[in-house]
């Protein structure tokens, strides 16, 4: 690091702190995700390690310029794979991060005050990246999380640059050994003036790279979300239904579809107010959660309306899911502050025919349920071809 040109210390020095900036402004910007601010430091302290390399002279001796680069460069390595363990949700060990970093510490110190072998010094840096930034590289490649590409890349550039300090840290050791050897310094040349800085800068590029699909993609996951149930949104919901519409239709399997409004809703707001109108509207997609399977489509496509589309079933199977939701919200009445609501809804159950769109699926569920409303409320209506059937009237007859 310190044989280093003057302007590629320099260079290096602006793009890590242009780096270090863009994440603290991710940090900053973006609901403050701990990593960005992990990252946004690691490349500060990187770029205080090649400032600092500029400014040797400084130093009263040797010693302490080594000692003092060593300790930012293990510090600068620490807070990277702190923040892509952060960031992928793995456990944190500060502790033996903590012996880890004391460790490389002591080992600095004695190679720089006790035994100040050139070669040494050179390649202890390196040494430590190349095994912090391998498990780094390990994990982006393992635990995959949001977006794929984007952490597979990043993953092969960290695994580069672990290789290029690999190739650094054989070679430092090997220079003092083998002084006559010039094709030695000049891939030694080649490799710290050349590889290196390029694959820093990579890693650097990879980084802000894989922010930046992280928040696309959880502006992704808004713009379908409901963010009050974390049902799917209209939106959401329609593209899923629509999907699984195609897959039906494809595969010749049935589909159902059922659309609920709690009843009087507006009543409830008004008489406990918007916040445990909120609750109820929790309390009754929680109800529909426990009530359907994984793999049904859930979404909350109005103010207090939600639908459900289920695969692999008629409109008899979803009217007896129907039935298990509505025996739920009559004997689990919601709980709010010291109160009890029970909940009533009005239903309307539709089932795929051929030719149907989501849009005439939707539409025949949704004047069944407006026929349920017009029946006087907390009933089922069974949208058959063009007949509507009572669910309660049947059940009773
Ligand atoms: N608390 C709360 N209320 C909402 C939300 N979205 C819509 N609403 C309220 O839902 C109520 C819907 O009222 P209406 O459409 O008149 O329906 P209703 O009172 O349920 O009557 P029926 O559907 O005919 O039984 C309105 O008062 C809206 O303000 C929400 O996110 N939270």
């Amino acid at each position: 690091m310190a044989s280093m040109t003057p302007y590629l210390l320099s260079l290096l020095l602006v793009i890590a702190l242009v780096i270090a900036g863009a994440c603290f402004m991710a940090w900053h910007l973006f609901d403050r995700p701990r990593h960005a601010l992990f990252w946004s430091l690691s490349f500060a302290l990187s770029g205080f390690y090649y400032g600092m390399a500029l400014f040797q002279g400084l130093f009263s001796s040797e010693a302490w310029f080594w000692l003092s680069s060593h300790l930012l460069a293990f510090l600068a390595v620490f807070f990277a794979a702190w923040g892509h363990r952060a960031r992928l949700g793995l456990p944190i060990h500060k502790s033996l991060m903590l012996i880890a970093l004391l460790l490389m510490c002591s080992v600095s110190l004695i190679i720089n005050f006790f035994y100040p072998e050139p070669g040494l010094r050179e390649a202890l840096a390196p040494a430590c990246a190349l095994f912090v930034i391998m498990h780094v590289s390990l994990i982006l490649l393992v635990h995959v999380q949001g977006p794929r590409l984007a952490q597979y890349v990043a993953g092969a550039i960290h695994f580069l640059f672990v290789l290029s300090q690999g190739l650094i840290v054989v070679l430092a050791l090997n220079l003092g050994r083998a002084l006559s050897l010039e094709a030695m310094y000049e891939l030694y040349a080649l490799v710290s003036y050349g590889l290196v800085p390029a694959l820093y800068i990579a890693m650097g590029i990879s980084i802000i790279f894989l922010l930046a699909t992280d928040l696309a993609q959880r502006l992704n996951i808004m713009a379908l979300q409901d963010h009050l149930t974390g049902l799917h949104n209209r939106r959401g919901y329609l593209a899923v239904t629509e999907a699984l519409l195609k897959h039906c239709q494809q595969q010749e399997k049935s589909m159902a579809v059922v659309l609920a409004d709690i009843d009087h809703f507006k009543q409830i707001n008004d008489r406990y107010g918007h916040y445990v109108g909120d609750l109820a509207l929790q309390y009754f997609t929680q109800i529909f959660r426990e009530c359907t399977r994984e793999r049904d489509a859930l979404g909350r496509i109005g103010g207090e309306e939600v639908a459900v589309t289920m695969a692999n079933m008629d409109s008899a199977g979803a009217a007896s899911v129907v039935a298990r939701i509505r025996q739920k919200l009559k004997e689990k009445p919601m709980h709010y502050d010291g109160g009890k609501l029970t909940i009533s809804a009005s239903f309307g159950v539709a089932q795929l025919q051929e030719d149907d769109s989501v849009a005439t699926l939707i539409n025949r569920a949704d004047m069944a349920m407006y026929e349920a409303k017009a029946a006087g409320r907390d009933a089922v209506i069974v949208s058959e071809g063009s007949e509507l059937m009572d669910m309660d009237m049947l059940s009773k007859a």
